[in-house]
């Protein structure tokens, strides 16, 4: 490079420079922006460069820009560069006085916004400290959503109101009167433990009332359901409250349950008063007759799907006596005696002259039926004009395994029996249409009673078979899968039938028991 070039090159340079300068000088620019894309520029890096160059050639030019670079402008342009990059430019606080407390809590502010729907929380006292705390944060409820409330939260103001001293329940008004916004000053939980979301599946084996319920934290966070109704655990941290949704209604927040644990303390303490007032020692009796009567509130059930080279499940019909649960039975038979068949049952009557052992009944001796009783053959067995009958599981099995479907009329004290992995059962009420309607289909119809057969349905007989499906409703209806109404025999046939095809072939709930004993 020549000198002549050179020095046409610095002053273009400086031209540059000073064009540009002079044109953010004129403006009113946001320095920061304009500092940084300016300072970053190639041309500027190159006067830098410059600028050490021609220390060492001194003339009128280099005269100049040492002014230039020296000047107050360029150097406060410098030093907002030197912020920029360091990121010095975040407010300077004021230092905090120095009287604070070394047990000064952080608190933190939180909105929520309420409409018509509940809080999702619950409070409670501090048994010790006597603070206001919230108790638990219901899944999927408004405050679980926020992510901004939890359990052990400490509460400080409610919409500007201090809680300090208030009784929970006066809290509890302050929120409930308040619309729109509320606003609560909280100290955080120290240790917020991590909520235990065990996607668990449970069949209700009792009906379950929170309003009703004295022990329960907060009635109106409770979930109501009935026996039958199958639960999604979603909350188990707590040990005498889980929290719960009917997986028929998933898209509404989960309510307190009580849990397994304090559901079998209460049958406990139940079984015990019983015990105490039939003056008989509780351990003697408890787990025979009380517990074992009161058994598991809640039943563990996975969602199954038969595979098309698993055996059929066993279809239990359960019905009062004269609703027509043999009459259905028949009717599917009849229809289709390929797919749909019946366990040959056993009895100790003579067999008849057109009876062959083994088609219509196996025919066995006294003794060989009571053999079978003891060893537990049979899912239910009784006497009927002096002799005795029986359904026996190895029958069943036959029928399964001959790839049939195998349906069974059985009492509903049967049902316990029957539910095994091996079976697979599946429960179908058959419930009375209303007197009316029996009256009116029943017609010419014939009942077949112990002491007469083929007499007409009276009104004390349809009376009692309402009774007896009230009665049996209200005691074994956590096992039923569907109920039926017999009103048209016709249309409860089809009902029946679409309804034992969706049995084998759709997912069901069934116990969890069945598919782990599977794997024994
Ligand atoms: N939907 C119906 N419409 C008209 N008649 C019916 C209907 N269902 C059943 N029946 C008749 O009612 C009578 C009693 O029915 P069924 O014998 O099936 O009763 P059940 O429930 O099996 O009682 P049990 O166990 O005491 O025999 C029979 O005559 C049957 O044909």
């Amino acid at each position: 490079m020549t000198g002549g070039l050179q020095e046409n090159g610095f002053s273009q340079v400086l031209d540059l420079v000073l064009e540009e300068l002079g044109l953010y000088y004129s403006q009113d620019v946001n320095g920061i922006g304009v500092l940084y894309s300016l300072l970053q520029a190639p041309w500027l890096q190159s006067l830098l460069k410059v600028g050490e160059m021609l220390r060492d050639f001194p003339s009128a030019e280099t005269r100049e820009l040492r002014r230039i670079l020296r000047g107050a402008h360029f150097k406060a342009m410098l030093s907002a560069h030197d912020m920029v990059a360091q990121k010095d430019f975040e407010p300077i606080l004021p230092p905090l006085p120095e009287n604070i407390p070394d047990n000064e809590e952080a608190m933190r502010i939180v909105c929520l916004v309420k409409n018509k729907q509940p809080l999702g929380a619950t409070i409670k006292r501090h048994e010790i400290t006597g603070e206001i705390i919230v108790a638990r944060v219901i899944h999927g409820g408004l405050a679980d959503r926020s992510g901004l409330l939890y359990a052990g939260d400490k509460l400080v103001e409610v919409n500007g109101v201090l809680v300090e001293g208030l009784e929970p329940e006066h809290v509890i008004q302050i929120l409930a009167d308040s619309e729109g916004t509320i606003i609560f000053k909280v100290i955080p939980v120290g240790d917020r433990s991590i909520c235990n979301h065990t996607m668990l599946f449970a069949r209700a084996m009792a009906d379950y009332w929170p309003q009703q319920d004295p022990a329960i934290p907060c009635a109106d966070a409770g979930l109501p359901f009935q026996k039958g109704d199958i639960l999604q655990i979603v909350d188990q941290s707590d040990s005498l409250w889980w929290q719960a949704r009917k997986v028929s209604d998933l898209s509404r927040c989960a309510g307190l349950i009580p849990s397994n644990h304090l559901l079998k303390r209460r049958s406990m303490r139940l079984c015990r008063r019983k015990t105490q007032n039939s003056q008989s020692s509780f351990y003697s009796r408890c787990p025979t007759s009380c517990y074992h009567t009161v058994g598991a509130p809640y039943e563990e059930v996975v969602r199954y799907q038969r595979r098309p080279c698993d055996r059929h499940r066993l279809i239990i019909l359960i019905g009062p006596s004269g609703v027509g649960v043999n009459e259905l039975r028949k009717q599917l038979i009849d229809l289709n005696p390929l797919v749909f068949q019946s366990p040959i049952p056993h009895t100790t009557r003579q067999k008849k002259t057109y009876e062959e052992n083994g088609r219509e009944y196996f025919f066995v001796s006294k003794e060989t039926f009571e053999s079978m009783v003891y060893s537990h053959s049979f899912l239910e067995y009784g006497e009927y004009n002096g002799h005795m009958y029986g359904t026996n599981v190895e029958s069943i099995k036959a029928v399964l395994d001959a790839g049939m479907i195998c349906i069974v009329d059985l009492e509903p004290q049967g049902i316990t029996g029957a539910r095994t992995h091996e079976l697979k059962p599946y429960i179908i009420f058959v419930k009375p249409p209303s007197k009316s309607c029996m009256r009116e289909t029943r017609k010419n119809a014939f009942i077949i009673t112990d002491y007469y057969v083929n007499m007409k349905f009276k009104e004390e007989d349809l009376q009692e078979i309402e009774e007896s499906a009230k009665k049996m409703e209200a005691q074994f209806s956590q096992f039923f899968d569907q109920i039926v109404v017999n009103d048209n025999l016709q249309s409860a046939t089809v009902q029946l039938m679409s309804i034992i095809h969706r049995a084998q072939d759709e997912p069901q709930w069934i116990p969890a028991s069945w598919i782990c004993s599977d794997y024994e």
